[in-house]
């Protein structure tokens, strides 16, 4: 039988090589995880897939910064920037895929769906910046932005270096999400909530304005997948599993857990915030929310840790 999954691709896995971040680069990574999804889909997956944006609208961000400093052009604000990146990564995924549909035979074609994402205007995260975008600095760089650029919050990530951080409120509501499902149910493989949506709020004439945010793209991708009642959550990044002591001499790989042992885990403090913490926050949401089935490996272990083969995989 069929399953359905729900799979959210890492902004910084289609970024693989901090030296080589062109869009073309960007869409060489895109394709070689468009053949691994594909791969997964032929042991019998429908996907829906959503996208990272971290990365890729903290470029757009400065590049309007930059226009703004040498020609006075006008800003872009952040919620335009991350509407682009859905776009722009949407194309890129879409065309991979339909490529990839081509050269098997497969009688299928990939839709990117512009989708917002109700957030709450008085979520405390618009008071506290926490999500990382943009390049990545140095200590020495980062006290340097940091004097140039008073109003920036920089965060050290995961030991990667520093990055400037955002808003991220929470997800509360996908508003596309009945045109998600239909078009599934009609057998196109969505590209959908890229960049975790675009944060809108509602007004009190139930329209909606956006708000400058980046959600969180693995907490938007649990949503998705809770809403749609999908049967895996399936989460690829830089990483084929999930460790405990990350990055130190006893770092264990987690190959099953359950959700309460993740949970135990979390409480460890085994998972960076801003990296693998909201990735492990976003399973333990789909699972004590109905999922069943939760998997988190790198885009070029998919069809192995489909198989059970590789990757970290959470079940109740
Ligand atoms: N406990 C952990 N296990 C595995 N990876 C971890 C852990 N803690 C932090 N990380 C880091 O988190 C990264 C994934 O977060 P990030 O790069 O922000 O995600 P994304 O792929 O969604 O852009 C991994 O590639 C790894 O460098
Ligand atoms: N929006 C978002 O969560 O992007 P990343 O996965 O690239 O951090």
């Amino acid at each position: 039988m069929t399953k359905l999954a729900v799979i959210a691709i890492g902004g910084n896995s289609l970024i693989r090589d901090n030296t080589r971040q062109t869009v073309e680069d960007q869409y060489d990574a895109v394709c070689e995880t468009a053949k691994h999804i594909v791969g997964m889909m032929e042991q019998g997956y429908e996907v829906i897939i959503t996208h990272g944006n971290g990365p890729q609208v903290g470029f757009i961000l400065r590049r309007s910064e930059i226009a703004n400093e040498v020609a006075g052009m006008h800003f872009v604000p952040l919620v335009a920037c991350g509407a682009d990146t859905q776009g722009a990564i949407g194309y890129q995924i879409q065309q991979a895929m339909d490529n990839e549909f081509k050269k098997r035979g497969m009688d299928k074609s990939a839709i990117t769906l512009v989708t917002q994402v109700v957030v709450d205007a008085n979520d405390p995260a618009f008071q506290k910046p926490t999500k990382p975008i943009g390049s990545f600095y140095t200590q020495e760089q980062s006290e340097k932005i940091q004097k140039e650029h008073p109003d920036w919050v920089m965060v050290s990530d995961s030991g990667r270096g520093y990055r400037r951080v955002v808003a991220s409120p929470l997800p509360l509501e996908i508003v596309e999400k009945d045109v998600i499902h239909k078009l599934v149910r009609e057998g196109y493989c969505m590209i959908a909530v890229g960049g975790g949506g675009i944060p809108v709020i509602r007004q009190e004439d139930g329209c909606f304005k956006g708000v400058d945010a980046v959600i969180d793209k693995d907490f938007a991708a649990s949503l998705l997948a809770t809403q749609i009642l999908a049967d895996e959550l399936i989460i690829s990044t830089g990483v084929p599993k999930v460790y405990l002591n990350y990055g130190k001499p006893e770092e264990k790989a987690l190959d099953r857990v359950t959700l309460a042992e993740l949970k135990e885990y979390v409480k460890e403090n085994h998972f960076a915030p801003g990296s693998m913490l909201p990735k492990i926050q976003a399973v333990i949401k789909f699972l004590e929310n109905g999922g069943s089935k939760a998997i988190i490996t790198n885009p070029e272990s998919l069809e192995e840790a489909v198989a059970g083969k590789t990757g970290t995989h959470v079940q109740l």
